[in-house]
């Protein structure tokens, strides 16, 4: 059982801030992941709650106890890398019980606990085996399950499958989900690039930019209520188009005119003081469909179609649009390279965002286009 609370954590090297005031609290037994772009300091914060690298501003306390300067083995954490750091000429039995070892824990409970890990990961008939005799998948597996037998209260992974191929990703995806539901007072965090893990894993998603938390949430709070532009096109992918618009007419449902060249009706509120004013109109690849009445929301030419078979994207080029809009349409949808398309959405699925990027808040109120 483990709560995290972080309160203004900071993170420099020398003078150049990395992390500039993270608050964050986590619950026990939650399953966390850290997203954004390359760069924005995911890891750091990751290596700062285990204590790898030192915190230059803040507090970090773990089951309530401020843990700024308690060193990382006596945290109570256990940390799976993307490179499993496996000690080669070890076998996978000597490489799980290790840590146990150098902790003088007796040799009953080491066999014990390794053998348990051992079978929860399916390593049982393994045991005897080199690392460099196993595939990377088993290999990953046995980084877990060094994690697993120091019995942590608080399991962080840092981008653990990005060295696996597609097919052993999904695998091993799976096995932690199901690793994390059989230790569910085992509090979670995981750094991932990729966005299924992000969705299919997490309890809650925190996004992070430039060392700043963008927003929290859970995976589907932040699909679809980004709480701004930055996360609207962070999450989803493909990203949301955005196009440049105007508010023609605030209150509720407000009217928006997009480059595209339609006036729209979007339930969101918004104050009299935005009429006029410079806004961002979202939509996602997949909240697009062709139109079949009247109503269109776009009409433009398909400038380039990718068939992937249960779907396919295609780019249509809109009136003043700069960039090609984005739809995911069904494989079977008859379309043509060069043909004009019109395309909908439902009003519930559209979003607006004001000059600084903040979303307006959204109510759930039908709305036609206008
Ligand atoms: N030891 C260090 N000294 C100076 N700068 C560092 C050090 N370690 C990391 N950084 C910088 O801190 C920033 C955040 O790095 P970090 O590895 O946390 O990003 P990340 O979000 O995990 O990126 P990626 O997704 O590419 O792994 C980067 O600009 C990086 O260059």
């Amino acid at each position: 059982m483990a709560d995290l609370t972080l309160t203004s954590v900071k993170k420099a090297y020398g003078n150049l801030n990395i992390l500039h005031g993270i608050d964050l609290d986590i619950k026990s037994g939650e399953f966390i992941v850290f997203v954004g772009p390359s760069g924005c300091g995911k890891s750091t914060l990751l290596r700062t709650i285990a204590g790898l690298e030192e915190i230059t501003g803040g507090t970090l306390e773990i089951a309530g106890e401020k843990v700024n300067d308690v060193p990382p083995s006596k945290r109570g954490i256990a940390m799976v890398f993307q490179s499993y750091a496996l000690y080669p000429h070890m076998t996978v039995y000597d490489n799980m019980a290790f840590s146990m070892r150098i902790g003088r824990e007796n040799k009953t409970e080491i066999d014990r606990r390794v053998r348990q890990a051992a079978e929860i990961l399916q390593l049982t008939k393994y045991l005897e085996r080199l690392p460099k005799a196993l595939s990377g998948g088993q290999r990953q597996r046995v980084a877990i399950g060094r994690a697993i037998v120091r019995n942590p209260k608080v399991f962080l992974f840092d981008e653990p499958l990005s060295n696996l191929d597609a097919a052993l990703r999904v695998a091993t995806r799976i096995e932690i989900a199901k690793l994390k539901e059989s230790m569910p007072e085992t509090t979670m965090i995981y750094v991932t690039h990729d966005q299924v893990e992000a969705m299919t894993l997490a309890n809650r998603i925190v996004v992070l930019k430039d060392g700043r938390i963008e927003q929290v949430g859970s995976p589907m709070e932040l699909y679809r209520h980004p709480g701004n532009l930055f996360v609207a096109q962070f999450i989803g992918s493909p990203a949301m188009n955005i196009l440049p618009a105007t508010i023609e007419k605030t209150g509720q449902p407000t009217i928006v005119s997009h480059v595209g060249g339609h006036n729209v009706s979007v339930p969101v509120a918004t104050p009299a003081d935005a009429a006029g004013t410079k806004v961002s109109f979202g939509v996602r690849p997949e909240d697009l469909n062709i139109a079949t009445g009247k109503d269109f929301l776009f009409e433009g030419v398909v400038d380039y179609i990718e068939q992937l078979g249960e779907v396919q994207m295609a780019y249509i080029q809109v009136g003043r649009v700069t960039e090609p809009l984005v739809a995911k349409l069904p494989g079977n949808a008859e379309i043509q390279r060069g043909g004009v398309l019109r395309l909908t959405a439902d009003p519930g699925d559209l979003h607006i965002f004001d000059a600084d990027g903040r979303s307006f808040a959204r109510d759930r109120l039908a709305a036609k286009a206008a």
